[in-house]
């Protein structure tokens, strides 16, 4: 492997990382381009091991098999988390429950995952005298300013009113009993904790909030390899109900909207992060691609167009639904109206910019999804259900 150097010349070395939440779908690509492309170690730590068992086994059969170490354990209660990150140069926290049905259905679960399971890897860091990447997420900016302007107020077009910037956009949430800002608001408070662990206690952090990061195995197909009943974010939605022959179901409307980022793209912002230590520290780092927004329906549409070419399956007629969030999330559900980041910050001290637009990142999703669920799916649904 060539030697790799830093965004100013000079070479990198070897890290050891402990990654926790390596096991999800951030973790499961960021672990396979670390092996695939870096000399670096990874300490991987999570309760699951599927979506990485492809790195992990055959044992040894890999040229990375003796870089990457499977822990498995819960980060709530294992004495083994502080020797795993004395073991390491960089920490990168990734665990957390991070889907929106659970947040207004499981407020507790959600506040201690995002705030009070995450205070030890932040405690042992700062103690340590190690470096850590925490991952935040878009929601702690909430509602845009300009949501909360008259409809028909021009001002509404203005970007001061919707840009979200790292160091100067409010933090906006809804009121106690809408429940869904349990998750954005606990987060708001680790970032709080970690900055003020920098400024009082000199922790070395990065800060990531990432904006609707999609592709290849994020959540689950529900009934196919996760629980009928549970319901995954919206990419994974869209993607049982297009696999299932069924019409999307689009929320209050599908008037939201969003941009979308490639995790691959997304993946080399965090790389650049790693190798970049004297450029990343002490920031908070938006990464999302400002040039993919979509409303949710302009979403449900895209995706519905796309399925059809990968899959070659004419689509339904009446392609997607309407359900209230009530219905659909329960009480306290509530939403982000618009999220663009702004990308002056990582632009600036990383140089990065994302590239895959998102009629390109949804083929190749989509043609992930129908290559790995679309023949389980013909067989669930041609099985009578058990019981
Ligand atoms: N994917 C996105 O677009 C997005 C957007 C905003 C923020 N984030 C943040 O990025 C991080 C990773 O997200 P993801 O999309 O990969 O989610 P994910 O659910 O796929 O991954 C999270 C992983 O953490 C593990 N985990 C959770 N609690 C744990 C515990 N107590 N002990 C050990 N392991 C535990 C889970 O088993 C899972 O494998 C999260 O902090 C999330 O809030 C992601
Ligand atoms: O079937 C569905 C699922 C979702 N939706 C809508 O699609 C939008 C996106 O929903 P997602 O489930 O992807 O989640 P959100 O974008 O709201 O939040 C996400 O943002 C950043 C991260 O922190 C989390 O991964 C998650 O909180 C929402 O407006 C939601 O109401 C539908 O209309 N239909």
């Amino acid at each position: 492997m060539a030697a790799r150097v830093d965004l100013d010349g000079k070479p990198i070395k070897p890290l050891t990382i402990c990654m926790i939440g390596a096991g999800g779908f951030i973790g499961s690509h960021l672990c396979e381009k670390l092996m695939a492309e870096t000399p670096h170690k990874v300490l991987a730590l999570d309760v699951y091991s599927d979506k990485i068992k492809h790195l992990l086994e055959p044992a040894g059969a890999h040229p990375w098999s003796d870089r990457i170490q499977f822990h498995r354990l819960n980060i709530k209660n294992d004495s083994r988390l502080e020797g795993l990150i004395k073991m390491s140069d960089l920490t990168i926290n990734l665990a957390a429950i991070c889907t929106p049905a659970d947040y207004n259905t499981r407020p507790l679960d959600t506040i201690y995952s995002n705030f009070i399971d995450a205070l030890p890897v932040v405690k042992y860091c700062s103690e340590n005298n190690k470096r850590l990447i925490h991952f935040s997420t878009c929601e702690v900016y909430g509602k845009t300013i300009g949501s909360f302007l008259p409809k028909d107020s021009p001002l509404r077009k203005e970007p001061e009113y919707f840009v979200l910037k790292e160091d100067e956009s409010p933090c906006i949430f809804g009121p106690i009993e809408k429940q869904r800002w349990s998750y954005a608001c606990a987060k708001q408070l680790i970032e709080r904790l970690i900055y003020a662990e920098g400024a009082e206690n000199g922790l070395e952090f990065t800060i990531v909030r990432p904006f609707n990061w999609i592709g290849p195995r994020m959540d689950f197909i529900p009934g196919i390899d996760g629980p009928s009943e549970g319901v995954p974010r919206v990419l994974a939605c869209f993607s049982n109900n297009l696999l299932r022959h069924e019409p999307l179901k689009l929320v209050d409307g599908g008037v939201s909207q969003r941009t979308f980022v490639y995790i691959k793209d997304a993946i080399e912002a965090v790389m650049l992060m790693i190798e970049n230590p004297a450029r990343a520290n002490g920031h908070i780092f938006n990464v999302g691609n400002p040039n993919n927004e979509v409303t949710v329906r302009q979403l449900a549409e895209m995706m519905t167009d796309v399925y059809s070419k990968v899959s070659g399956e004419p689509s339904l007629e009446e392609p997607t639904v309407d359900v209230s969030s009530q219905e659909f999330y329960g009480a306290g559900y509530d939403d982000s109206d618009k999220r663009i980041p702004d990308m002056t910050i990582i632009n600036k001290q990383l140089g990065w910019d994302p590239k895959t637009s998102l009629w390109d990142l949804l083929e190749s999703t989509l043609t992930y999804q129908h290559r790995t669920y679309a023949e389980a799916m013909k067989q669930a649904i041609a099985k009578p259900a058990a019981n």
